[in-house]
């Protein structure tokens, strides 16, 4: 009989193929450690001790960082990608194709002199290229960024199914979640004015962030600042949702060793 992790295993070398084969764009912005990475995509983070089994596996070595998984959906062609390419990858992505079931983006940052990782989930738009995927997409998931195109009334519309569909996978709806309205740069052509989108946020208990993938905003980079406002977001939830052992073992992190980093200890709090 084929176990768990054999299946696991399984999806995780169909979602490489599809990575590696079908996008190569974002290839460059791939994680150093395809391994590593295939390792925590849907790894049990709710058990400490597949935890454990990671840390003292040969190929990686060091100190252990934590990682978040944020999954990033919505209508396609609103811009999913080339939000998520111009946070890890620092730029506006010159061509974009459909993405095919989901791309893995990483970076690591920073917060309150902590390292911790962003594994961001560009899913797929498109039902056909996402039906299989959706049961990956919200397994042991932290946060959920929503994604609408301001010149898109469709896409906004849309955006109850979107909210039902995460509603319907994720057992807590206590994870962060925030709305993004992208192509703001697109200013001749807005469709959906900011006081809707901030009703519609706030019905949901959700920030809202207007924004172009594309364009600078503010003279800052506003990207940058959502996803970093995100990760703050992650820390300090986590933060306050896991004070004891028994805690932490139902909650999603999900523990890897970082090779990069000298320190020996292991650290599960
Ligand atoms: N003007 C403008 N165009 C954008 C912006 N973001 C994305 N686009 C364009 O919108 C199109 C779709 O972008 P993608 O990032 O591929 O959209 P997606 O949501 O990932 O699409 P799917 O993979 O099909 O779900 C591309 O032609 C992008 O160049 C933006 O902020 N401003």
């Amino acid at each position: 009989m084929m176990s768990q992790t054999n299946r696991i295993n399984i999806n995780h070398l169909f979602s490489f193929f599809e990575f590696v084969f079908l996008r190569q764009d974002a290839y460059e912005v791939y994680p150093k450690s395809l391994f590593d990475l295939a390792l925590t995509m849907e790894s049990p983070p709710s058990s400490l001790e597949s935890s454990t089994q990671y840390s003292d596996s040969s190929f990686i070595s060091s100190q252990t960082i934590r990682i978040f998984k944020i999954i990033v959906i919505g209508e396609k062609n609103v811009g999913k990608t080339c939000l998520t390419f111009r946070f890890c990858g620092g730029s506006f992505p010159e061509r974009t194709e459909a993405t095919i079931g989901v791309d893995f983006r990483e970076r690591s940052v920073e917060i309150e002199g902590e390292r911790i990782k962003l594994q961001l989930w560009d899913t797929a738009g498109q039902e056909r290229f996402r039906r299989s995927m959706i049961p990956h997409y919200y397994r042991n998931v932290h946060a959920v960024v929503f994604v609408y195109d301001v010149t898109r009334r469709d896409s906004f519309l849309g955006l109850p199914l979107w909210l039902e569909e995460c509603q319907h996978h994720i057992a807590t709806q206590d994870i962060p979640r925030i709305l993004v309205g992208n192509k703001c740069d697109l200013q001749d052509n807005i469709k959906v004015t900011t006081q809707e989108a901030q009703q519609f946020a706030d019905t949901h208990g959700m920030p809202l962030f207007e924004t172009s993938a594309k364009a600078l905003m503010n003279s800052g980079d506003h990207i940058e600042a959502i996803f970093l406002t995100l990760a703050h977001k992650l820390y300090s939830h986590r933060s306050m949702t896991v004070p004891t052992l028994s805690h932490q073992q139902a909650h999603t992190t999900i523990f890897v060793k970082d090779e990069s980093l000298s320190n020996e200890g292991n650290c599960y709090c």
